[in-house]
């Protein structure tokens, strides 16, 4: 999160971290007990390997009360997800068990109304993505405040330049942006997920590229697919 702050802590239970060896490797979040959605990309690098889900936490390192690493089961990406677009860049992740709920750890609802969030709406990101252009990575996670800005805008000659399908959104990146790691992440709108953050160009606090997010509610019933069928 590029020019975010320090998110109160434990104020976004439903964060999670994807990891690798320890690693934090993208932003994710809790939609059921046994299920966390991200982006499809995260997986590009991971050579097959399942990741590990930090749920509970606030700072990467410290020891926290309800700060907990669990096992992935199997990860679903969407069956049109691929490396060459952002086209249904969603990840489902099965964990190995329920995670345990409590006050550092809850389930964030998601929009299911296939309905554009107006612009000029002001949502929530948060992050362990890289928070400056030299990549430092945060210990503690972050959050930014950013106004949605609508397709037609998003879609410009000069920004995404009509790749900005009906599945996606967009916030203004002028300054405060997501960046690398915070994809996975949840566009948080009113208190329900509206979107999960995508790489896109991968440029980070450029206003020329809008940050762009997968809208979940266009998903909703392949989302319910894959846990329904899933071994329960
Ligand atoms: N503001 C939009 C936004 C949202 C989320 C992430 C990103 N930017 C990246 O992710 C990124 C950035 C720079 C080098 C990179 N290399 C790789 C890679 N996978 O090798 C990713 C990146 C941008």
């Amino acid at each position: 999160i590029l020019r975010g702050s320090v998110a109160r802590p434990h104020l976004k239970p439903y964060m999670a971290s994807l990891q690798l060896d320890g690693q934090h490797v993208c932003g994710g979040f809790l939609i059921a007990e046994q299920w966390v959605l991200s982006a499809a990309h995260c997986t590009e690098e991971t050579d097959g390997k399942l990741f590990q889900v930090l749920l509970g936490a606030h700072s990467l390192t410290e020891p926290e009360p309800h700060k907990r690493l669990y096992q992935v089961r199997a990860q679903f990406p969407h069956p049109g997800s691929n490396i060459h677009n952002n086209k249904d860049d969603l990840l489902l992740l099965q964990l190995e068990e329920k995670a345990e709920l409590n006050a550092d750890v809850r389930v964030l609802p998601f929009q299911r109304e296939d309905r554009d969030v107006a612009a000029d709406t002001v949502c929530e990101v948060a992050g362990w993505g890289t928070i400056d252009h030299s990549g430092t990575r945060p210990d503690k996670l972050h959050q930014v405040e950013r106004p949605v800005i609508s397709r037609d805008v998003c879609n410009h000659r000069t920004r995404h330049d009509g790749t900005i399908t009906q599945n996606m959104m967009c916030t203004d990146s002028r300054r405060k942006d997501t960046c690398k790691g915070d994809s996975g992440g949840p566009l948080v709108c009113d208190g329900v997920a509206e979107g999960v953050v995508t790489a896109g160009s991968r440029v980070c606090g450029n206003y020329k590229k809008p940050a762009i997010y997968t809208r979940i509610a266009p998903y909703a019933a392949w989302i319910d697919g894959v846990m329904a069928s899933a071994d329960g």
